[in-house]
C-alpha cells in the first residue's frame, strides 16, 4: 500500500480563533533537531531510497502534521468539557496518560470539567454514562505509581450512536480514547458518528497496547515496562534449567499476533535459546524440527531455553491459523494454549529419547502487563498526553497523537487501524534475535508467512 500526502492529512473542526496558553513561548520556536515547528511536517519515511522513489518536491512527500501546542487554538478553554477513557487490556501507562491529560488541560489549559468514563467503552453506553468521575489535579497526583487504570477497563461492543447521545448529554467537547486496535477503531465510528451528526466534538486517540501491534507508533507507550518485566522470567527459567538435569525453561508471554514482546524480552535477558512467535510459523517434528533442536541443545548444553509469545504456532493446535476458536467480547479471536502444548511436547519427546527433563514453565502474562509504567514509559507517557491536550484544544479529530521516529505527530484514526504492526522475518530486529539465540532460521518448511506489513511500517 502506498501512501500519499493526503492519507496523512488530519481532520480540522475548523478556524483556530483563540489564544493559546503557549502563544507567547511559541512566537519565536522554529524547527531544530530537537522540535518541530507548528506548520513542519514530520517525513513518513527516513531513507534517501524510499523518499528518492516519490520522485516528487519534497513538500509533497508523505508525512504527518507535527504534534505540539499551537499559538491559535479552536475551543474556548473556559467552556470546554473534556472526557477521558481507557479501553481494552491493561498497559502499564494508563494512568500516566490520565494524570497528563488532567493536569495539561487544568493547568495550562484552565479546562474546569473534566470526566472520566468508568469501565472503558461500556462507560459510554445509556446504561452508564451518568457513572462519571470528575477528574482534578488533586484527585489524579499520585496515580501515576500504580498499575491498572482508576477508570477501569472493558472488552465489549458499544453502538457508536449511543456513544455519541453520551458525549452530547454529558457536554463532552474533547474526547480521549486512550486504547489497542479496538479502541482505534471504536473511536473511529465515534468520529464518524460524530461527523454525520455535524456536531464540534474532537475525538483524540491514545494508542496504547503492551503487543506494540499498532502501527504508525514508534513503540506503544507501556512496552519498554512490559517486556522489562518479562525479562526477569526469562532469567528465572534460565538459572533453574542451567541448574537443573536436562533443565527446560519455557516462557510463554502475551503477544497475539505479534511477536515484539518476546523478541525484545528475549534479547534484554539475552539468555533464550530458542523464540517463537506468531509471525514465523514453525514445524515440531522431523531432522529440522523444532523438537530435534531442542534435543540437540539438551545433548550439547544440558538445557534449553524457550520464550514464546502466546500467538505463536497456533497451526499445531488444530484451528485454522487466526481463526476457529471462538472470540471474545471485542471479537479478538481467542488462542489456543501453545505453552501447554510445547510443553508436552518437549517431554514427551525428551522423555522417549532417554533424556527425561526438568520442566521449568511459567505464564506470566498478567503480571508482565499489570505493572507501573517504569521511568521511560512514564515520560512517554507524559508527553503524549500533553500531545493528545493540544491536539484536541487546536480543534484536531479524528486522529491519534504518536511517536514516529522519534517525533509527536498526528496520525489519521483510519490509519491507525490499517493494518498491524508485526516482526518482520526479513528485518533487523528478527535478524538480531537469530543472532543472539543461534537458532535456525527456519524450523522445517513452515508453511509460507503472509505477508501483512507495509514496507515503510
Ligand atoms: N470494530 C469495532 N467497532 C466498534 N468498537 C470496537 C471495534 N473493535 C473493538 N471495539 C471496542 O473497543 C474497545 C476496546 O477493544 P479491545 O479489542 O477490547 O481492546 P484494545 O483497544 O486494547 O485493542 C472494546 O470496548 C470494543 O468493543
Ligand atoms: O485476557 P485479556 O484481558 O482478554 O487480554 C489478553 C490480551 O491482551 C493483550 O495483553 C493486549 O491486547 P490489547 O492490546 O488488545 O489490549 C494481549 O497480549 C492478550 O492476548
Ligand atoms: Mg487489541
Amino acid at each position: 500500500m502506498t501512501l500519499h500526502l493526503d492519507d496523512l492529512r488530519v481532520r480540522h473542526l475548523g478556524e483556530c480563533r483563540y489564544d493559546s496558553p503557549f502563544s507567547e513561548s511559541l512566537s519565536t520556536k522554529q524547527t531544530s533537531p530537537h522540535y518541530v515547528a507548528e506548520g513542519d511536517r514530520v517525513l513518513l519515511e527516513d531513507t534517501v531510497s524510499m523518499l528518492a522513489g516519490h520522485d516528487l518536491p519534497a513538500g509533497l512527500v508523505p508525512s504527518f502534521e507535527a504534534a505540539g501546542p499551537r499559538r491559535k487554538i479552536y475551543f474556548d478553554p473556559a467552556t470546554v468539557t473534556a472526557g477521558v477513557v481507557t479501553c481494552g487490556g491493561l498497559c502499564p501507562g494508563l494512568n500516566n496518560v490520565i494524570r497528563g491529560l488532567v493536569q495539561e488541560l487544568s493547568v495550562h489549559y484552565k479546562v474546569k470539567r473534566i470526566l472520566g468514563f468508568r469501565n472503558g467503552l461500556q462507560g459510554l453506553t445509556a446504561e452508564h454514562r451518568e457513572d462519571t468521575v470528575e477528574l482534578t489535579p488533586e484527585d489524579v497526583r499520585d496515580i501515576h505509581h500504580a498499575g491498572g487504570t482508576i477508570l477501569g477497563s472493558s472488552r465489549g461492543g458499544q453502538d457508536a450512536d449511543e456513544m455519541v447521545d453520551t458525549l452530547v448529554a454529558r457536554g463532552v467537547d474533547v474526547m480521549f480514547v486512550i486504547g489497542g486496535d479496538g479502541g482505534m477503531r471504536a473511536a473511529t465510528f465515534l468520529g464518524n458518528a460524530i461527523r454525520a451528526r455535524g456536531l464540534d466534538i474532537a475525538v483524540i486517540g491514545v494508542p496504547k497496547t503492551i503487543d506494540n501491534d499498532l502501527p504508525f507508533t514508534d513503540q506503544s507507550f507501556g512496552f519498554q515496562s512490559a517486556f522489562a518485566r518479562a525479562t526477569d522470567f526469562i532469567s528465572a527459567v534460565a538459572v533453574e534449567a542451567a541448574a537443573s538435569p536436562n533443565g527446560v525453561g519455557i516462557v510463554k508471554l502475551m503477544g497475539r499476533h505479534s511477536g515484539f514482546i518476546a523478541s525484545y524480552a528475549a534479547l534484554a535477558a539475552n539468555a533464550a535459546d530458542i523464540v517463537l512467535i506468531p509471525e514465523v510459523p514453525f514445524v515440531l517434528e522431523g531432522a529440522d524440527g523444532l523438537l530435534a533442536h531442542v534435543e540437540q541443545q539438551v545433548r550439547t548444553k544440558g538445557r534449553v531455553v524457550i520464550v514464546l509469545a502466546e500467538g505463536a504456532g497456533q497451526e499445531h493446535l488444530g484451528v485454522p491459523r487466526h481463526n476457529g476458536r471462538g472470540t471474545d467480547a471485542s471479537g479478538n479471536v481467542k488462542l489456543g494454549n501453545i505453552g501447554e502444548l510445547v510443553k508436552e511436547r518437549i517431554t514427551a519427546h525428551l522423555t522417549a529419547e532417554g533424556l527425561t527433563p526438568t520442566m521449568r514453565y511459567i505464564d506470566p502474562s498478567y503480571a508482565v502487563r499489570s505493572i507501573a509504567a517504569n521511568a521511560y514509559d512514564s515520560v512517554y507517557c507524559l508527553r503524549l498526553a500533553h500531545a493528545a491536550v493540544h491536539a484536541a484544544m487546536a480543534g484536531r479529530t479524528e486522529a491519534a497523537v504518536a511517536r514516529w521516529r522519534r517525533r509527536f505527530v498526528h496520525v489519521p484514526l483510519s490509519l491507525m487501524t490499517s493494518r498491524r504492526n508485526q516482526v518482520d522475518p526479513d528485518g533487523d530486529l528478527w535478524m538480531s534475535v537469530l543472532e543472539t539465540t543461534c537458532q535456525p532460521a527456519r524450523f522445517g518448511r513452515a508453511p509460507v508467512r503472509e505477508k501483512v506489513r507495509a514496507g515503510f511500517c
